[in-house]
């Protein structure tokens, strides 16, 4: 360790390595662990202790059968732990590292998708669900196989669909046909139309005369997404609705927070649920859904002569989950999350959008002017103006951080002939709203907001966004906030302010490319998965003690066939008693239920 201008040793442990004859472990060329001392407990002492029980360990402690072992190549679990305790050789400590990491990834898949198969009420979903995640393969239904609403809907768009929008709405209406509930994921960039995608996935099931959620991370989108559904199709039923006109099925179709995961809330045929954003969700509220069942033998509210096979079968079904993102998630992400879902992507921009010119500048007196004279010009040219703030109070612990509340009066002076709003998380929901609509209609032509505006929110005219402090913000989140301009014909800009020059490099990347998926995976790179998705949606990332989710994606998807294989055998795991405690033991609340 550094300490001041020299290195110092604190802790330090010395070994004498013998001769090639010695067959000890401190044999010359044979490698051991070291192991970190702790509370008091140095080195030595702990690899006697761990060579004194693995003098204990049964030769029969695996709770996972042979002949799995046998199919991936990994050594049994005794001989893992001797190999990675007192390894002969490196190959003998790699291959009992490989066998411990497919150990922690083999549980957490058995886990997540036990607790899948669980929430599924018939055997014929269980298998359905097991088949369909073993033979990944992507389905479509053409466009004659839409219900009528759907394609109606369709045709009355101001605009058409492009080709992967097009194709993402043909698959996931195939896969609400088919008698399994759909776990799907729609990724696709910031503004690339995901929104219409998911819509028309409700009107297919609203076509058919059952209901759907649409579930969002904030009032603010809720409330958007309402109004706009509302311009769409007149008669889209009420966001403020009461729950028990969805228990009557008087609604068909409810926009909401996460409220509409409560309890309390229940619904007489909920067929879709769509996630919006779902990073923002964990996985468990997500999940909750599934306890949503519908009673497939009372059938739709508009009982019609279109039912499909799904209403045929069995009494219960949980609803079919769409989850959207805007943040690619990485298939080893994806797996490690949720266990295993299908993943639909839109890869092209609905045409003639102008790419948003980045700008990186300094933080300095320099920087400042230069960005007040862009603003200038935008509003003169008649555009609108989101200045976005990491925080809402100025704070005296941070004090270098601009604050948008602290900010309004010097912008709103600055830019005395313009009129500026305030956008944040601390008002009230039908203040944001306001707020919102005001710069919408153009009341005010400068928003002074924070992160809040970073998902979903859709003002197509508005034309430059500056962010303070931009290195506050991770690399993917800053992309996320670009995507709020640039989705109209203006053609817009976005400069990120840098308050010190060492975030400029970082911050370049954002110049030279406007490919959220590929800035994802810097992000991933740069910041690890925790960051890409967020606080919550990462505390469902298990921490591994061993594994590494960036290098060992290999394994993990070893783990997932072998986890699919065990259920596929028993899809409760009684047939596997040691294997099921050992899970109980390991995953505590994927047998909780939650
Ligand atoms: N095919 C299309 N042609 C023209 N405009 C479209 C098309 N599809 C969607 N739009 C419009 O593009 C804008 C962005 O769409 P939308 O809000 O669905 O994007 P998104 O993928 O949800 O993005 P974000 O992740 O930023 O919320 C909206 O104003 C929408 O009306």
């Amino acid at each position: 360790m550094k300490t001041k201008d020299h290195y110092e040793m604190r802790e330090y442990n010395i070994d004498v390595l013998e001769d090639d004859k010695d067959s000890s472990f401190h044999a010359k060329g044979r490698p051991y662990p070291i192991y970190p001392s702790k509370g008091g407990l140095k080195p030595n002492f702990l690899r006697d202790i761990v060579a004194s029980a693995l003098q204990a360990l049964p030769v029969n402690v695996d709770p996972i059968p042979r002949s799995i072992i046998q199919d991936f190549g990994l050594p049994s679990l005794y001989d893992a732990y001797y190999g990675i305790h007192q390894p002969k050789d490196i190959n003998e400590a790699d291959l009992a590292r490989r066998r411990l990491i497919f150990d922690e990834f083999f549980y957490l898949q058995l886990g997540r998708l036990f607790q899948m198969l669980e929430s599924l009420g018939t055997k014929i979903e269980k298998d359905g669900l097991l088949d369909k995640y073993r033979k990944p393969e992507s389905n479509a239904a053409y466009m004659q196989e839409w219900s009528s609403l759907t394609r109606e809907f369709v045709k009355a768009l101001p605009y058409s669909l492009t080709a992967s929008q097009l194709k993402a709405v043909s698959e996931i209406i195939w896969d609400l046909k088919q008698p399994v509930p759909m776990n799907r994921l729609l990724q696709g960039d910031v503004g690339c139309g995901k929104t219409i995608v998911a819509f028309l996935a409700c009107m297919e099931v609203i076509g058919s005369g059952y209901q759907a959620a649409f579930m969002v991370p904030t009032e603010l989108l809720a409330i958007q997404h309402y109004e706009h559904f509302n311009n769409l199709l007149k008669s889209v039923e009420e966001v403020e609705c009461k729950p028990s006109d969805l228990q009557t099925g008087d609604i068909s179709m409810v926009i909401g927070t996460h409220s509409l995961i409560a309890e309390s809330v229940e619904f007489s045929a909920l067929r879709i649920a769509v996630v919006d954003e779902q990073h923002r969700f964990g996985v468990i509220q997500r999940g909750r859904f599934n306890s949503k069942l519908y009673n497939t033998a009372l059938g739709p509210r508009f009982a019609t002569a279109n039912l499909d096979e799904t209403s045929k079968g069995d009494n219960y079904m949980a609803p079919h989950v769409l989850a959207m993102s805007a943040t690619p998630i990485p298939r080893t992400l994806a797996l490690a999350l949720y266990g295993d879902v299908s993943l639909t992507q839109i890869t092209d921009l609905p045409p003639g959008r102008i790419p948003v010119e980045t700008l990186i500048v300094e933080g300095n007196d320099h920087g400042f002017e230069n960005v007040y004279k862009i603003m200038l010009d935008e509003l003169q040219g008649e555009g609108k103006v989101y200045l976005v703030y990491p925080v809402i109070e100025q704070s005296e612990q941070l004090p270098q951080l601009r604050a948008a509340s602290a900010d309004f009066e010097a912008i709103s002076t600055r830019f005395w002939g313009y009129r500026c709003g305030l956008l944040h998380g601390k008002m009230k929901s039908d203040e944001k709203d306001e707020a919102l609509k005001r710069f919408r209609c153009g009341e005010t032509q400068i928003l002074l907001a924070t992160q809040v505006i970073e998902i979903g929110v859709d003002v197509p005219d508005a034309s430059l966004m500056v962010v303070m402090n931009a290195e506050r913000f991770g690399i993917a989140q800053l992309h996320q906030l670009r995507g709020r301009v640039g989705r109209g014909s203006r053609k817009s800009k976005c400069i990120f302010i840098a308050s010190t020059s060492n975030s400029l490099s970082r911050l370049k990347v954002l110049e030279k490319s406007s490919d959220g998926f590929y800035l994802a995976n810097v992000d991933l790179l740069l910041r690890g998965p925790g960051d890409l998705l967020g606080k919550k949606q990462s505390g469902h990332i298990p921490e591994f003690p061993i594994a590494r989710l960036e290098a060992d994606g290999n394994l993990l998807q070893e783990a997932h066939v072998a986890a699919l294989k065990l259920l596929g055998v028993s899809h409760d795991l009684e047939k596997f008693p040691l294997l099921k405690a050992e899970l109980s033991m390991r995953q505590p609340l994927s047998f909780l239920g939650d």
